[in-house]
């Protein structure tokens, strides 16, 4: 990737941005320009202006409410008098608002190590302060908001639920690009509680402008300046579906789709509740069948639904719960659609029912499809099987990753998943669902189209055989990673009965092993337990028992359990509270020593001998480590021995001790032909703040793991990176 990446010693600044007088954004960029240029034309300079108009006028709103609400006779006061910003900074308000224009020294190749400093002379970059709506604490809040004209949502209802402080995000321009679906805003301001409330409330979109600063200007090309289009993400459903009319079209005009479909689904839900099969008239020549487990048996081009309205084209997958097939929909344009049919059996029936559920509540909630959850078009019942019928989309990205030459996706994909990832499941988790099964089979890949690279044939070499063949000795490059979260059949709201095992093996969550119960939290676990697999290419926890699995955690977070969950374990387990695995004792608890509360491994029998099998610690010991020391060696492959990163120190410190490697090295190179490492401080800073969020996500006690919420804030998602993910987005040319 890096050796792709030539270094340019232009600098951006706003006066550049303003002068420019190039062409449009959307259409192709010559093959000499640079991401600057880019930026700076005329299309993109006015919406920037109107940007800025619009976000000094959101600031100077916010001030001024911000400041009346700090009156002390005022409930909604916010915390402190200051705007604050993600992380350690905080701006102390002055009486007049402004938008802040001022510097951060992102020279690449500055060694100073002082380079992040605010320099006020410089113009090289721009901090935008935006508004961000504050999240409500508790999702079941019956709908009664109201937005007044600054924006900020306010609500009053049995709970008030917003408080409103004017809570400011420093969003500075980037000098890495980012894709822009790494900048896919979060608003919460929509509720929706099932079963009591049958309200769609309007969510704000995102427009373009709004995404359009976040594209990047980089001060730097890729070989050969090639052009790079970053166009803006609007992430909506790509393969949106109208629901078909069943019946002639009633006078007068339908109500809108989505209340359409709604009721569509309501009646659905009302018939399986009431009979438990309430077929449609089918076609008398479908060859549809049923086998004894209650499962379809898969034939092409069997016709199934109301009228033979169906033909069964591939089968994409098959899960405990049933089949889900391609199937051509007669009576909808484009007419491919994705059909889960649920087995034909009681039990997998009412299980279909809670996944009913929880789609109807997505859907009601997200009807245009914006938060990268599947959406539900239909449901009907078929000779015992509930169908349900859905967008369809590419492969999973576990398959995706199965048949690529080199598994691991690039870096600015890898956060173009994650911002989704998150953001979807903060959506669900403002709805009161829990995933409780994100892994990466369960994430689709809306868009297949990718670039293909051939490797070189020692790499191929390399590779295992099943890789070889089905990558062709290629690596594939998205062009555009939008993804979608499917498989909502084991999701719950988080009010429900929460079965004591949720989740794979390998994306659980320490408190699901420990049996202390869980919540919202497993699903941030999961989340980055696949955003790793994407870096290094493979899962972080190939384990299939408990005792290696509690190993590994403590090995790649670097520290033992913490005693109060490990005592908190003893507790529940004494005391019998709450509904702990089955083999909680045998398999959890035996291996922690009451008194000093650490986990005992490798494990010993009465005599002290050791029974842990060699495997089993080579796989603990040698094939996997501290988590920011594990990804640094996967790194080291892109930019150099010189990237190794240390999660316990502060960014400037690591970087500076870092730099004076590279200074050593190009000095002991200098002379000789052999390269040396490429890499500067954005790319450093880009993985040392990712390593920094997995660490947060990776929190061993659920109450302190940061939530999707926080997550989406986090200082990773201001940062870019120039590779090859960013090179292909869009790329029409292949
Ligand atoms: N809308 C869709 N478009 C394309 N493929 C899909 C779609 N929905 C599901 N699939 C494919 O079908 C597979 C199984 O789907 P899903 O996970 O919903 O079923 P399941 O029975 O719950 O599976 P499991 O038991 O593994 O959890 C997915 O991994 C995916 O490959």
């Amino acid at each position: 990737m890096s050796q792709n990446i030539q270094i340019s010693t232009r600098k951006r600044s706003r006066a550049n941005m303003n002068n420019s007088t190039t062409t449009g954004l959307s259409g192709n960029t010559s093959a000499n320009k640079t991401f600057l240029d880019n930026f700076e034309d005329t299309r993109t300079n006015k919406l920037l202006d109107e940007m800025f108009a619009r976000q000094n006028s959101f600031l100077t709103d916010n001030l001024r409410n911000s400041l009346d609400l700090n009156q002390s006779d005022n409930p909604l006061r916010p915390r402190q008098h200051q705007l604050f910003l993600d992380n350690e900074n905080a701006i102390e308000l002055d009486d007049e608002p402004r938008i802040i224009n001022t510097t951060i020294n992102n020279n690449n190749n500055n060694n100073n190590s002082s380079s992040s400093r605010v320099d006020e002379d410089a113009d090289d970059d721009i901090i935008f302060i935006k508004e961000q709506p504050i999240q409500f604490s508790s999702p079941l809040i019956l709908p009664s908001s109201s937005s007044n004209n600054t924006g900020a949502t306010t609500a009053v209802s049995n709970n008030t639920y917003i408080t409103t402080p004017k809570k400011f995000k420093k969003q500075r321009t980037i000098s890495l690009p980012q894709l822009p679906l790494s900048k896919l805003s979060y608003q919460s301001n929509y509720i929706s509680v099932p079963d009591q409330s049958n309200a769609i409330v309007p969510r704000v979109t995102q427009t373009e402008n709004e995404l359009l600063h976040l594209t990047g200007s980089c001060a730097k090309t890729l070989e050969g300046n090639k052009a790079v289009n970053l166009t803006v993400a609007h992430s909506t459903s790509p393969f949106y579906n109208p629901p078909a009319q069943v019946a002639p079209p009633p006078l007068p005009p339908p109500p809108p789709q989505s209340n359409n479909l709604k009721r569509q689904i309501g009646s659905s839900l009302r018939k399986f509740k009431s009979n438990g099969s309430a077929e449609s008239t089918s076609s008398n020549k479908s060859n549809f069948k049923t086998d004894k487990d209650g499962h379809y048996v898969y034939q092409e081009n069997d016709v199934f639904g109301s009228g033979g309205r169906f033909i069964v084209k591939d089968l994409l997958g098959q899960g405990t719960f049933g089949k889900v097939l391609k199937c051509i929909d007669n009576k909808c344009e484009p007419n491919f659609v994705a059909v889960k049919v649920i087995r034909a059996v009681d039990r997998y029936r009412e299980a279909a029912k809670t996944e009913l559920r929880i789609l109807q509540t997505i859907l009601n909630n997200d009807p245009q499809g914006q938060f990268q959850c599947l959406l539900l078009r239909e449901c009907f019942d078929y000779k015992n099987h509930i169908c349900l019928v859905t967008d369809l989309y590419g492969r999973s990205i576990y398959d995706f990753m199965c048949s690529n030459g080199i598994a691991r996706f690039p870096g600015s994909h890898i956060q173009a998943i994650a911002r989704q990832l998150i953001r979807s499941v903060c959506f669900l988790h403002d709805l009161g669902i829990i995933h409780t099964d994100l892994k990466p089979e369960n994430i689709l890949i809306c868009d297949e189209t990718h670039i293909s690279r051939a490797l070189p044939a020692k790499t191929v070499q390399s590779l295992s055989k099943r890789r070889r063949e089905a990558s062709k000795g290629k690596r594939k490059i998205l062009k555009n990673p939008e993804i979608k979260i499917i498989d909502f059949g084991s999701a719950i709201f988080h009010y429900e009965y929460h079965p004591p095992v949720i989740s794979t093996r390998h994306y659980r969550a320490p408190e699901i092993v420990l049996g202390l119960g869980w919540s919202f939290p497993c699903d941030i676990w999961s989340i980055a337990c696949v955003l790793v697999e994407l870096i290094i290419g493979e899962s972080l926890y190939p384990i299939h028992e408990n005792l290696e699995h509690m190993a590994m955690m403590q090995r790649i977070n670097g520290t033992p359990f913490p005693t109060d969950i490990v005592d908190k374990m003893f507790y529940k387990s004494k005391h019998k509270l709450g509904n702990s695995p089955s083999d909680l004792t045998s398999t959890v608890i035996k291996h922690f020593d009451r008194k000093t509360l650490s986990l005992q491994w490798p494990e010993k029998n009465k005599r002290g001998d050791t029974v842990t099998t060699e495997k089993s610690m080579k796989r603990v010991l040698q094939s996997c480590d501290r988590l920011d020391i594990y990804i640094s060696k996967v790194l080291k492959q892109d930019y150099g021995d010189s990237l190794s990163i240390n999660w316990n120190l502060p960014p400037e410190k690591n970087w500076s001790l870092i730099n004076s490697k590279l200074l050593w090295k190009k000095q002991v190179h200098s002379s000789s032909s052999s390269a040396t490492d490429d890499l500067d401080k954005e790319t450093f800073l880009f993985w040392y703040w990712f390593i920094d969020l997995l660490k947060k996500m990776f929190e061993f006690d659920p109450t302190k793991r940061i939530t999707a919420k926080d997550a989406l804030d986090h200082e990773w998602f201001n940062l870019g990176i120039l590779d090859d993910g960013i090179a292909t987005y869009n790329n029409t040319q292949g």
